[in-house]
């Protein structure tokens, strides 16, 4: 992996034309649910308030994405966290998670809740760091099974809620 200073890093709101390149960085991870190269059109224009793109010369190299559920205002949902392989463990998921609870949107966010799974130590690891830059508690408040997925062939999706914070 190369190493950069995140200085070198832009966070901005995903647009439209991110669409083919967030769609070919998650499926480049090799372990999130690729979705369609439309759902990812449809967050980078109706959702992109809550989602984040990192990009370093012109090359996006991570994304978020999440939602504010209509009927849990204070909760902020974050859906994906994708990080470029070649640039893992420099802080730039952590990074586009911050930077995205500042943005005005999530001004009344106290919770943040997301789901990962066993396999996905990287992913938990950085929730817990979340957690203790937010100066709160991470906790596992329930889990997807297997069975809720087609022929049993996804892993479980453990819930974690983060909060309350900034209350
Ligand atoms: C935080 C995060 O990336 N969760 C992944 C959930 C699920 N496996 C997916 O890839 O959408």
């Amino acid at each position: 992996p190369v190493v950069f200073p995140l200085s070198e890093v832009h966070f901005r709101k995903p647009r439209l034309e991110d669409g083919t390149a967030v769609w070919e960085l998650v499926r480049d991870t090799q372990v999130l649910d690729l979705n369609s190269s439309y759902c990812y059109l449809m967050l980078s224009s109706y959702f992109q308030e809550t989602c984040m793109i990192a990009e370093r010369h012109g090359q996006v190299i991570g994304f978020v994405s999440g939602f504010i559920p209509e009927n849990r205002s204070q909760t902020l949902f974050i859906w994906q966290v994708a990080v470029a392989k070649s640039t893992r463990g420099l802080g730039i998921g952590t990074s586009m998670l911050e930077k995205l609870l500042n943005r005005p949107v999530c001004q009344d966010v106290h919770y943040v809740e997301t789901t990962v799974s066993p396999s996905n130590a990287p992913s938990q690891a950085m929730f817990q760091r979340l957690a203790r830059d937010l100066a709160t508690e991470l906790k596992v408040t329930g889990v997807m099974g297997t069975e809720l997925f087609p022929r049993n062939n996804h892993e479980p999706e453990r819930i974690f809620r983060i909060g309350p914070f900034r209350s």
